[in-house]
């Protein structure tokens, strides 16, 4: 593999992202030499200056270089790395949170992300109002929203607050209204960060058995972030080894964690 330096001519110079809800694709995920480059500032004041001229100097840092790699329908794939080996940025890129700077992506089939439960949330609306918002967000039907709704809302255990509006929620309460949202809409790809903590103790054991029984249904793809093999080894059949934004191994997942853990 080649980094952006030396490389004459970079694959996919601008960036191609073909997305869809085709879960009879074989492909679930596919990256093709994605990059992601974040510029680096010296401060904020030199962030806003860079707006208005190219003059300001910055440095580059790739969080995901020249990453490929593919996903087949149904297969559970662990990323493994240390920090800030560009585990986070690729679920990004694949759940279209942040775009890659160069590559070309490619997912089929509808994504849940169990990663920031309660970003995107209207703090004016009711916890039951914003369920039938995010729901009508992802191109679900009232029908089908009807059905979904009463699960969604017993999981989240929120008692009377489910009709208060979200400004009265704790963090927690929200992130249990994200947990119960993101996990109740059948996705046929699923992409979790294990570090994910939702609410207290109880409600965590609770959403971890959660995201097991999606983890075993076959039909979905998993794309799952942990620094655990023990996880890992339970839900994967296959593992990447990520370092400074780089695939530096592929393998069965035993492998994987065997690489992983040498190097460290
Ligand atoms: N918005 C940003 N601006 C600048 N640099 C960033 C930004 N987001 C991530 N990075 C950098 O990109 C690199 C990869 O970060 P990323 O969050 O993807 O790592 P990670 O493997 O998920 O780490 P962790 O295990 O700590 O969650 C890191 O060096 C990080 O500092």
């Amino acid at each position: 593999m080649s980094s952006n330096s030396d490389t004459a001519q970079i694959p996919y110079e601008r960036p191609v992202i073909i997305r869809d809800e085709d879960a009879t694709n074989p492909i679930a995920i596919s990256f093709e030499h994605v990059t992601k480059t974040y510029k680096l500032f010296k401060n904020d004041r030199a962030r806003f200056k860079a707006t208005l001229s190219k003059k300001v100097p910055y440095k580059e840092i790739n969080a995901s270089d020249d990453l490929s790699f593919t996903i087949a329908r149904g297969e559970a794939v662990a990323f493994l790395g240390n920090n800030g080996a560009g585990k986070s940025t690729a679920l990004k890129i694949i759940t279209g949170v942040t775009y890659p700077t160069h590559g070309k992506v490619e997912v089929h089939g509808r994504v849940s992300a169990l990663l920031e439960l309660s970003a995107g949330f209207d703090s004016q609306l009711s916890g039951r109002e914003n369920i039938k918002f995010r729901g009508q967000l992802w191109g679900i039907s009232d029908e089908q929203m009807a059905e979904l709704e009463p699960g969604i809302i017993e999981f989240a255990e929120l008692g009377d607050y489910i009709d208060q509006p979200l400004r009265t929620y704790s963090s927690g309460m929200k992130a249990r209204l994200g947990f119960a949202f993101a996990s109740s809409i059948k996705p046929d790809i699923l992409v979790v960060d294990e570090a994910l903590s939702v609410g207290d103790r109880k409600f965590s054991k609770k959403c971890q058995q959660c995201v097991h029984e999606i983890m075993s249904d076959r039909h979905v793809s998993v794309l799952f972030v942990t620094h655990s093999s023990s996880a890992a080894k339970e839900f994967c059949s296959r593992g990447i080894v990520l370092e400074h934004g780089k695939d530096i191994f592929e393998g069965s997942i035993k492998d994987a964690i065997a690489f992983y853990e040498n190097r460290n």
